[in-house]
């Protein structure tokens, strides 16, 4: 890393609007050298709840700004953030691995939700109702919902926490965020701007820590905490959501996906190429929305595979700091045995490599084109997180639409015609939150992001990602 501004490579917690040190540290390792990039503070779960409080404390007054006092506060942070997002992408690369340019990416993406919220924060509107009796008046507010607890992973670790702390700051929320253990780095980064920009002591806390499994008990046990918003695995999804029953907490879930990737015999081939090419090898198939199973119609399939892997064969794998390099490291060794696992599974059951598939140093791993899977091999039935593309043959419209629905998750689907019928027929028959017609790339501040079935509960992002960060109250006035 060659940081201009070197104050932002930041190891300690930010508490209640301070820095602070940890009994212990832990390592933040590079994935493409395997090599230590610093100690950051292991906050103990002691240090975790004296953030809820300083949160707690911090939010009432924070709630009591003005819309428009929250939104310059904002606005700072995005300016700040974009000012500074070529040393919040080096170390976003350091830490996870991406490529620089994705990692640029990744820094616009999550500086786009602090600036559409800092704009949203002047428009958290109520309601005048039409009163059921002469002598009453009614009116709606919506309130901020209070404390936050927010836990992201390590795949997006810069815009996953914008997603969350931007449109819960813009209504007056106050928040505590635990990120990844494995790229923790640039969510103290994030807050080292935020301070700058004047976000108030305790409104916004990060507290890394190395005990992903007590952090949450603490953040779903304290009943400081009145929300946790969430973007993982649908296990551990599904284990927050029991932990805030007995709290009647209010969760928001990003979980995982098993996107469908449906080219038809209509389709423009080479733009379903170039869609399923970035759908597909995104931060090297580490994405939630990453095209999971590519289904191609008999007619067009031979031809689809071939382009497809005449585009993927270009993919350059490398340290995401060299020039041109398109595909980085996968987070770690469980991560690439589950790539092989679910090659190793589609070849069992009767598919071929057309491309690729083989391991490379440490954890990277060749851009891999498989063909003749069947439906049900694993790698069509579990997310894979890796930059493998397993091909499904079909002949129908019904037969790959039930398919393609034949998952326990629903958060995105991409399909590729040019027939208007069609596109609107599949695009209502996909049983997902998202769905891509003609592009493999989605992602988007402005649009509400999330998923049905498994993959979740509530939307990010959009005129709808506040909703989930405050309470409607109902005033009846009467005797008037
Ligand atoms: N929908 C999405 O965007 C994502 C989906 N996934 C899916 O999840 C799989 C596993 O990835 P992984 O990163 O391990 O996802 P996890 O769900 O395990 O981790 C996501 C976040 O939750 C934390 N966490 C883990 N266990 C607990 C717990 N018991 N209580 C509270 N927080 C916890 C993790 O901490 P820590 O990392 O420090 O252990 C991390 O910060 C991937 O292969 C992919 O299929 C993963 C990431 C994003
Ligand atoms: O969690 C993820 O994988 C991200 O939400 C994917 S995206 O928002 O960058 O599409």
């Amino acid at each position: 890393m060659d940081l201009k501004d070197k104050s932002l490579l930041e190891t300690r917690a930010f508490i209640g609007g301070e820095w602070h040190e940890a009994d212990k540290t832990f390592e933040v390792i590079n994935p493409a050298t395997g090599e230590t990039i610093t100690q950051v503070a292991d906050c103990s779960t002691d240090q975790l709840s004296k953030a809820i409080d300083l949160a707690h404390a911090a939010q009432k007054d924070w709630a009591k700004k003005t819309g428009k006092e929250r939104a310059n506060i904002l606005r700072k942070w995005f300016d700040l953030m974009v000012e500074h997002a070529d040393d919040l992408a080096q170390i976003l690369t350091a830490e996870m691995g991406k490529p620089l340019a994705e990692a640029k990416g990744e820094i616009m993406y999550g500086a786009s939700f602090i600036e559409w919220f800092a704009e949203e924060a002047k428009r958290t509107y109520g309601d005048i109702i039409p009163q059921h009796q002469a002598d009453k008046r009614i009116v709606v507010i919506q309130q901020p919902i209070g404390v936050v607890g927010s836990i992201t992973p390590w795949n997006f670790p810069n815009a996953m926490i914008a997603r969350k702390v931007g449109p819960a700051l813009a209504v007056g929320c106050s928040v505590v965020a635990r990120p990844a253990e494995l790229t923790p780095l640039s969510a103290l980064a994030m807050a080292v701007l935020a301070e700058r920009a004047g976000v108030p002591k305790g409104v916004l806390n990060i507290v890394p820590s190395t005990d992903a499994a007590a952090a949450g008990e603490e953040l779903c046990a304290n009943s400081k905490i009145r929300k946790i918003t969430f973007t993982g695995s649908t296990r551990v999804g599904r284990l927050l959501m029991k932990q805030c029953a007995e709290d009647i907490k209010k969760v928001s879930l990003e979980l995982g996906g098993n996107a469908p990737f449906l080219v038809f015999d209509d389709a423009d081939l080479d733009a379903a190429v170039e869609g399923a090419v970035a759908a597909k090898y995104r931060n090297a198939g580490q994405t939630c929305v990453c095209a999971n199973r590519i289904y191609v119609q008999a007619s067009v399939y031979d031809e689809f595979a071939e382009k497809l892997a005449e585009k993927v064969a270009e993919l350059k794998t490398g340290n995401g700091f060299e020039d041109g390099v398109t595909i980085g490291p996968l987070i770690n060794d469980a991560a690439v045995e589950k790539v092989q696992n679910h090659i190793t599974d589609a070849l069992d059951h009767g598919a071929t490599v057309k491309l690729g598939g083989n391991r490379l140093e440490g954890t990277f791993f060749e851009p891999t084109v498989i063909v003749d899977v069947p439906h049900k091999a694993l790698i069509a039935r579990e997310e894979t997180f890796g930059p493998v593309a397993g091909l499904i043959k079909f002949d129908t419209e019904e037969d790959v639409i039930d398919m393609a629905n034949d998952s326990e998750f629903g958060l995105a689907g991409y399909f590729y015609t040019r027939d208007l019928g069609r596109v609107w027929r599949v695009a209502e028959a996909m049983e997902t939150g998202i769905v891509g017609v003609n592009t493999g790339i989605i992602s988007t501040e402005v649009a509400p992001f999330g998923g049905i079935k498994q993959s979740g509960l509530g939307r990010e992002g959009s005129k709808y990602g506040a909703d989930d960060f405050t309470e409607i109250k109902y005033i009846c006035m009467g005797g008037i």
